[in-house]
C-alpha cells in the first residue's frame, strides 16, 4: 500500500461557522486543515506544511462536508447511452457531492442484490464518489409485489433507501408492508408522490396556464393527496418516510403537520423547484419538462420559505439525464427530467444563501449533513476536525459557473441553465483524501481510479485491524 501525499489546506473559512443568516465570510476566522491517509488529522491556525505536502491556499474559500446526493439517476445498467456511473460521478464531483444515492429505475431495475452490488463496484471503481444505490420497492418497478428488500439490505451494498422513484408506490398495501419491513433494519421509504390516476397523460402543472397552452394539466393534488396518505401510513407504521422532490405549498403544510404531530417523515426539494416556474413551459422547450412539473410562482417561494423553516430537509437534484432526441422533440414526446449535479451548489446559492433564507452551515446540512442521515451514509464526516474522513468541498463564492456543452461532466445535456453563468464555483473536490476536482478543473478518470484504489485498500486493512 502506497502512502498518499497529504495536504495541507491553509485558511479556508468553515461553512459550519458561519451560523447566521447573511453573514459575510469574513465573520469566521481562517481555518488551516492537515489532510493525510484519508483523514483531517489536524486542525487550526498558522500550521506549516510538512515534507511532501502539497498546499492549498484556501483564502476566500468556504469548507464544506462534501456534498451527498440523495436522488440520483446514473442510468446503469441500461441506458448508457444517457448517463453511466463513472460519467455521472464525474458530473458528481465537479457539483462538490463526494456522494451520491443511485435511483432503482435502470434496466434491469436494482431490485436484487445483484445488481446493486453491481452499481456499487462500478461506483467504487471509477473512484469520483461513493455510490449507494437505492433499491425498488417493487419488483421491476411495476407496484404488484414487494422486491427482494431484506436481500438488497443483507447485500454488500447494504442498501438503506428504497424508492420507485418515477413511479408512484399506489397501492396504500404495499406501501404499508414496505414501511414496515424497513423498520426492521432502519430502512427508509423515498416515495415519488403522484397519483396515476389524477395524472394521466398530464403534461406540466394544471392551471389557467396549462388551459391557456392547451396542455393536459397535472394537478397539485396529485401530489398532496398521496403525501397526506402516507405520512399517516408512517405514523401508524411508525416507520421513516421520505418524501422526493416536494413541489407545491400544498405539499408544504401537508409535512409541516406531520412534523407537528411527530410522524418521522423527511422531505427534500430541487434546485430546479426553487428557481423554475411553469412559465417557463410557454417557449415549449422540452428542457423545462421535468416530474413533478415547475409549478406557480407562490409554489416556489412556498418551498423557499419551508427550507428556511426546517418543514424541507434537504436538497436532492434529481439529476435526471436524458440523450437529445429525448428532449430535442414535441414537448407531448418529451421525456421528464434535467441534469442537476453541476447546477446544485449555485442554484441554492443564490436562492437560499444570497437571498438571506439560509446560512451556509444551514446550506451544508442542507446538502451534505442531513441527506447523509436519512440515506443512512457511513464513512461521511460529520464536520471537519480531526479523526473524520476528509470527503470535502471548498467553494468559492466568488466566482461563477458557466454551463457550457464542453464544460458539462454528464453524458446528457439536458440542463435549463445551459449557457449561463451563475454565482460560485466549486473549487476543489476532495474524496478520502485524494482530490477530484483541482483548481476548478476536474482530476483525469486513470488518476482518480488509482487514488480510489489506493484509498480502497486502505480502508480494507483498516476493517481488518478492527476486525
Ligand atoms: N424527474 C424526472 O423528471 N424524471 C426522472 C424520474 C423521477 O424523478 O421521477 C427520470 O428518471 O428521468
Ligand atoms: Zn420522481
Ligand atoms: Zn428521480
Amino acid at each position: 500500500m502506497t502512502a498518499q501525499p497529504g495536504f495541507l489546506i491553509r485558511g479556508a473559512r468553515l461553512a459550519a461557522s458561519l451560523t447566521e443568516r447573511g453573514a459575510e465570510l469574513a465573520t469566521a476566522a481562517p481555518v488551516d486543515l492537515r489532510i493525510a491517509d484519508g483523514m483531517i488529522v489536524e486542525r487550526g491556525s498558522g500550521l506549516a506544511a510538512a515534507d511532501g505536502e502539497r498546499v492549498i491556499e484556501a483564502d476566500g474559500l468556504v469548507a464544506l462536508t462534501g456534498l451527498v446526493d440523495l436522488h440520483t439517476h446514473l442510468r446503469e445498467p441500461g441506458f448508457e447511452q444517457s448517463e453511466t456511473v463513472l460519467t455521472g460521478t464525474r458530473a458528481a464531483a465537479a457539483g462538490g457531492f463526494t456522494s451520491v444515492f443511485a435511483m432503482a429505475n435502470t434496466l434491469p431495475v436494482q431490485d436484487t442484490a445483484g445488481v446493486v452490488e453491481q452499481v456499487q463496484a462500478l461506483g467504487d471503481a471509477a473512484g469520483y464518489a461513493t455510490v449507494r444505490p437505492i433499491g425498488a420497492v417493487t419488483e421491476d418497478l411495476a407496484g404488484e409485489k414487494l422486491s427482494e428488500i431484506g436481500a438488497m439490505a443483507q447485500s454488500r451494498a447494504q442498501v438503506r433507501v428504497f424508492s420507485d422513484d418515477g413511479k408512484c408506490v399506489h397501492d396504500p398495501m404495499l406501501m404499508r408492508r414496505a414501511l414496515e419491513y424497513v423498520t426492521t433494519f432502519g430502512g427508509v421509504i423515498a416515495q415519488h408522490a403522484q397519483d396515476p390516476r389524477l395524472t394521466e397523460g398530464a403534461q406540466m402543472n394544471e392551471g389557467a396556464l396549462s388551459s391557456e397552452l392547451g396542455l393536459k394539466g397535472w394537478p397539485a393534488v396529485a401530489e398532496e393527496s398521496i403525501i397526506a396518505r402516507d405520512v399517516l401510513l408512517a405514523e401508524h407504521t411508525g416507520a421513516r418516510l421520505h418524501i422526493c422532490h416536494l413541489s407545491t405549498a400544498g405539499s408544504v403544510e401537508v409535512v409541516r403537520w406531520a412534523k407537528a404531530r411527530g410522524v418521522q417523515v423527511t422531505a427534500e426539494v430541487t434546485p430546479h423547484h426553487l428557481i423554475l416556474t411553469e412559465e417557463l413551459v410557454r417557449s415549449y422547450d422540452a428542457r423545462y419538462k421535468v416530474n413533478p412539473p415547475l409549478r406557480r410562482e407562490a409554489d416556489v417561494l412556498a418551498l423557499r420559505q419551508a427550507v428556511a423553516d426546517g418543514v424541507i430537509d434537504i436538497i436532492a437534484t434529481d439529476h435526471a439525464p436524458h440523450p437529445i432526441e429525448a428532449k430535442e422533440c414535441e414537448w407531448d414526446a418529451a421525456a421528464f427530467g434535467m441534469v442537476g449535479l453541476e447546477s446544485a451548489l449555485p442554484i441554492a446559492l443564490a436562492t437560499l444563501v444570497a437571498a438571506g433564507h439560509t446560512s451556509w452551515a444551514e446550506l451544508e446540512t442542507l446538502l451534505s449533513q442531513r441527506p447523509a442521515q436519512i440515506g443512512g451514509l457511513a464513512g461521511h464526516p460529520s464536520a471537519l476536525e480531526p479523526g473524520q474522513p476528509a470527503d470535502l468541498v471548498l467553494v468559492d463564492p466568488s466566482g461563477t459557473s458557466t454551463f457550457d456543452l464542453d464544460r458539462l461532466q454528464g453524458l446528457s445535456v439536458n440542463s435549463p441553465y445551459l449557457g449561463m453563468e451563475l454565482p460560485g464555483k466549486i473549487a476543489f473536490t476532495m474524496r478520502r483524501g485524494y482530490l477530484t476536482v483541482d483548481a476548478g478543473e476536474l482530476v483525469d478518470t486513470a488518476t482518480v481510479a488509482a487514488a480510489a484504489l489506493t484509498a480502497g485498500a486502505r480502508q480494507d486493512t483498516a476493517t481488518e485491524v478492527a476486525a
